[in-house]
């Protein structure tokens, strides 16, 4: 996804310190690839909201991951070269910050971004949906830092605390900014995720990527969570395939509306083929769902719907996908079995 333009190289002996905020499905797995080809120098950092018993974080990949990425071929690794942090004054210092947790907590995680950024350091966004780069700039004490954001189609779940099953390979977009600084800290970045095998581009069209991966997720994550079922099983069904492509096609509908080009000609071949790669995983709202915990519909659908009534633009999938995802969160908080 994204146009590939050449960020500026980091000059070679270029050292990091970085932190990954939010321990969970995607943030363990992130902070744990950088552990495996971080250099001697570079420090990382994984900022928890609990206690972590073992600090060890395991990558264990699915079959595809293991024949794709070649650091994976012998199976599950372990990264212990990753600092486990509950204080994020304990990472004071870094250069980067990296938002992995539900967007409905990101306020939050900017709050401890600020308190472990370095002057012109970065807050680099890789979540789903609409929002979140708003709500880091909401965070008085980041004024002045570079936020942004990127999209992601890594395919992560937390099997316990820092046990994570690598599920998709997938590929990451990341923004351009204006600052050469923040530039060179992005690019590391990304070389580091190319080191471990993994597909990074850059684009100066951050609404673009956004609409991109929300549209694609607006297709399958309500669906996939509702039918509770793995990717695999979403591509061998063919009424939710159609029920998917028209709640991303209603996204990609309302991107245009707004002036948005999408990086990719098509949501549903884009939908199949990001589903696809991720096919051993179930989706993160689904996740979400499974353990009982919110989702980020309001981030995702929701959103759409909202953009949409402002903009007088009809989304009905996207309504119905919503209004059952809030049920099922209701049920959940409030019982009714039987
Ligand atoms: N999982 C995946 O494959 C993918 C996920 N994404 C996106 O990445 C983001 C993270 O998703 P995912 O990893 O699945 O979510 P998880 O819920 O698995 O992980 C988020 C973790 O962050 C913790 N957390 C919440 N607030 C804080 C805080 N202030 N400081 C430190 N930790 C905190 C959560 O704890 P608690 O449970 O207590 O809230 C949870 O353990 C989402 O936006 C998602 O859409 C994007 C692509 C793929
Ligand atoms: C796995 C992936 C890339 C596709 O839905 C994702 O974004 C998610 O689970 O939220």
């Amino acid at each position: 996804m994204g146009q590939t333009l050449a960020p500026i190289a980091p000059p070679p002996g270029f050292k990091m310190k970085v932190a990954v905020i939010g321990a969970g499905s995607l943030g363990s797995l992130v902070a744990g690839l950088l552990g495996l080809v971080a250099g001697r120098e570079d420090e990382i950092f994984l900022v928890t909201n609990r206690p972590m018993p073992d600090t060890a974080l395991t990558l264990e990949p699915a079959e595809l991951v293991r024949q794709q990425l070649p650091v994976f071929s012998e199976g599950a690794v372990t990264v212990r070269n990753v600092r486990v942090v509950e204080n994020p004054a304990e990472a004071a210092g870094c250069q980067l910050a990296i938002v992995l947790v539900k967007s409905y907590r990101t306020r939050e995680a900017g709050e401890q971004a600020a308190a472990l950024l370095a002057e012109d350091g970065v807050v680099l966004s890789l979540q789903n949906g609409l929002g979140n780069l708003t709500a880091l700039a909401s965070v008085p004490k980041l004024a002045g830092q570079g936020l942004a954001q990127g999209v992601t189609t890594i395919g992560a779940l937390q099997v316990a605390a820092g046990h994570i099953r690598f599920n998709g390979a997938g590929h990451t977009s990341l923004p351009i900014l204006d600052s050469p600084a923040g530039n060179r800290t992005l690019a590391w970045f990304g070389e580091k995720l190319e080191q471990v095998g993994l597909s990074v581009s850059f684009s100066g069209e951050v609404e673009s990527l956004v609409w991109g991966k929300l549209a694609i997720n607006c297709a399958v994550n309500a669906l996939s969570a509702l039918l509770d079922f793995t990717y695999e099983a979403f591509l061998a069904n063919s009424p939710a395939l159609q029920v998917a492509s028209q709640a991303g096609q209603e996204v990609a509908e309302l991107a245009q509306l707004k002036g948005i080009a999408l990086p990719y000609p098509d949501v549903e071949s884009e939908f199949r083929r990001v589903v696809s790669l991720n096919r051993a995983t179930i989706s993160s709202m689904c996740q979400s769902i499974r353990k009982g915990r919110p989702t980020e519909i309001e981030a995702l659908n929701g959103a759409v719907v909202a953009e949409a009534e402002r903009l007088g633009y009809p989304v009905p999938v996207n309504r119905l996908l919503t209004q059952l995802i809030r049920a099922l969160e209701a049920k959940q908080q409030f019982g009714g079995s039987n």
